[in-house]
């Protein structure tokens, strides 16, 4: 064993302390090698000056290192590539809610009661203060002004009713529909057991 000198062993310490500092240095200033390429070397710096952890799948470059750096989204990725809902037309809108309209004409009994009468006159006025198209609301406000609701029976409802849409459809420039056929085109929902007729047996939901 060959003795050293103890002033040669600490200065050998000082100068490995040195190289191993500058290697560090070098992962963050793109420092250049010995053959003067600049440093590729993949591994990542021991410390990192950003107080969120490095993504270890970006690179380097200053637009990935932003990406890194943003918080991940709150929900699944697939969510991110859903289209957004399509909006519903006006038309569709009169047509579903006149479809309503209609199958509650052609379901409405024969003899309602004092409330079911208020209730569909209560509805039409609802519908002429929030239907979802301003200008169709005022337009059914007036409407109704004119022609106050008369269902005291299905046959005067769905007459009426049909009365109110002709307006409408007249208002449109739309073909008048014949009254005398409101039965055939709107039926009453086909459900086993009355269980859709207003007038049927009540069913016990368990919520
Ligand atoms: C209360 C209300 C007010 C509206 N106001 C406006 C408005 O101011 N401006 C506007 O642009 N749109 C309005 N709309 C929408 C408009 O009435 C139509 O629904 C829409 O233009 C689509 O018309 P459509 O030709 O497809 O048939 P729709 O009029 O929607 O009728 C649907 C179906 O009902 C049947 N039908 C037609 N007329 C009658 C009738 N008299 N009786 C029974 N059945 C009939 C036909 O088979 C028809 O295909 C309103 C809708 C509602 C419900």
């Amino acid at each position: 064993m060959s003795q050293q000198n103890p002033i040669q062993a600490l200065l050998k310490t000082c100068e490995n302390f040195a190289q191993c500092i500058q290697t560090h240095l070098s992962h963050f200033v793109g420092h250049k090698d010995d053959s003067g390429n600049a440093n590729q070397n993949p591994r990542r710096p021991l410390f990192s000056l950003s107080s969120k952890p490095i993504n270890p799948i970006t690179s380097d470059d200053a637009s990935t290192a932003l990406h890194s750096e943003q918080e991940a989204p709150p929900y699944p990725i697939s969510l991110q590539k859903e289209q957004p809902a399509m909006p519903v037309s006006k038309e569709e809108l009169g047509r579903a809610t006149w479809t309503l309209l209609h199958t509650l004409a052609a379901q409405f009994p024969d003899h309602p009661t004092r409330q079911q009468r208020r209730d569909v006159k209560e509805l039409m006025s609802i519908l002429s203060r929030i239907y979802p198209c301003k200008e169709c609301a005022d337009h059914f406000k007036e409407v109704l002004k004119a022609n106050p609701v008369q269902a005291g029976s299905q046959a005067e409802f769905s007459q009426w009713l049909c009365h109110v849409h002709n307006v409408v459809n007249r208002s449109l420039g739309k073909v008048v529909f014949p009254c005398h056929r409101v039965d055939a085109r709107w039926g009453k929902l086909e459900c086993k057991e009355r269980a859709c007729d207003l007038e049927g047996t009540t069913t016990n939901f368990t919520i």
